[in-house]
């Protein structure tokens, strides 16, 4: 028999199934990134959002299980215990965590999914998955700037903004240990730069796949 009549691919191997992305995006509070991360899902509705658990109380608008899940300190403290957030950290005095279930869900479904945390849940996500994490820093394009977006967005009361610009150097402190870093100076830049990041991670998984699935059909 000439070896050329060797199957191209063994027909039991199934095609390995592309898992979801998940693009985490942290910045200083007030930098933007719950606005770029609104636009991408905006412009991509199948772009799922983690919606996080939060004990702090709900800004006007906000709705449970919309903006965040809100919880009391005990509840918080019982799904820190009993594994049921990913990743879970102090922010601002408060309790802030992304729940588990709905991250393994999205991610065994094929669903990219965006993660508005901060540095701290950023470390840890990446520690839990190391190979689906994908990470983008947001920079203000000035520390007035900063200022002035969160007196702007009029959401909080004037301590929480000058607590917010306390630990704003400390949570810019830790830029690079992200992948990818962009200055949120102009709005539509800044989200075609974060539309750019997701998509080469997209791709990046495809050609994963894609080679997976080749070498299997070799036989190896
Ligand atoms: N490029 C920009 N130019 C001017 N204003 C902006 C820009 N990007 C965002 N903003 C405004 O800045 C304010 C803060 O933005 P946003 O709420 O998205 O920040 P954030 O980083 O998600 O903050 P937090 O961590 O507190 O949730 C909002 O009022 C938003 O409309
Ligand atoms: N580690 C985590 N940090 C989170 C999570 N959800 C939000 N955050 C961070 O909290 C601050 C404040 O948010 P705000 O809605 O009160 O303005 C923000 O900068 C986020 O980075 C989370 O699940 N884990």
């Amino acid at each position: 028999m000439s070896q050329s009549a060797t199957p191209s691919r063994p027909t039991s191997v199934a095609p390995v199934r592309r898992r979801g992305v998940c693009l985490v995006i942290s910045a200083p509070s007030g930098a933007g990134k719950s606005t770029i991360a609104n636009a991408l899902r905006a412009s991509e509705p199948q772009l799922l959002h983690s919606v996080s658990v939060t004990t702090r109380q709900p800004r006007p608008g906000e709705s449970d299980g919309v903006h965040y899940h809100f919880r009391s300190m005990d509840e918080f403290n019982r799904m820190a215990e009993t594994g049921e957030m990913l990743e879970w950290a102090t922010v601002f005095g408060r309790g802030y965590g992304t729940p588990r279930a709905p991250v393994e869900q999205a991610l065994a479904d094929g669903r990219d999914m965006v993660f508005d945390i901060d540095w701290q849940g950023h470390r840890q996500i990446r520690e839990a998955l190391p190979d689906d994490v994908i990470s983008l820093f947001v920079l203000p394009p000035s520390i007035e700037e900063l200022e002035r977006r969160l007196n702007g967005r009029a959401s909080d009361e004037a301590d929480e903004i000058a607590r917010r610009m306390q630990a704003a150097r400390d949570e810019i402190s830790h830029w690079n240990e992200f992948d990818h870093v962009i200055i949120n100076s102009d709005l539509d830049q800044a989200i075609a730069e974060a539309r750019a990041v997701l998509v080469a991670a997209r791709l990046e998984r495809h050609r994963q796949v894609g080679l997976i699935d080749l070498v299997a059909s070799f036989g190896v």
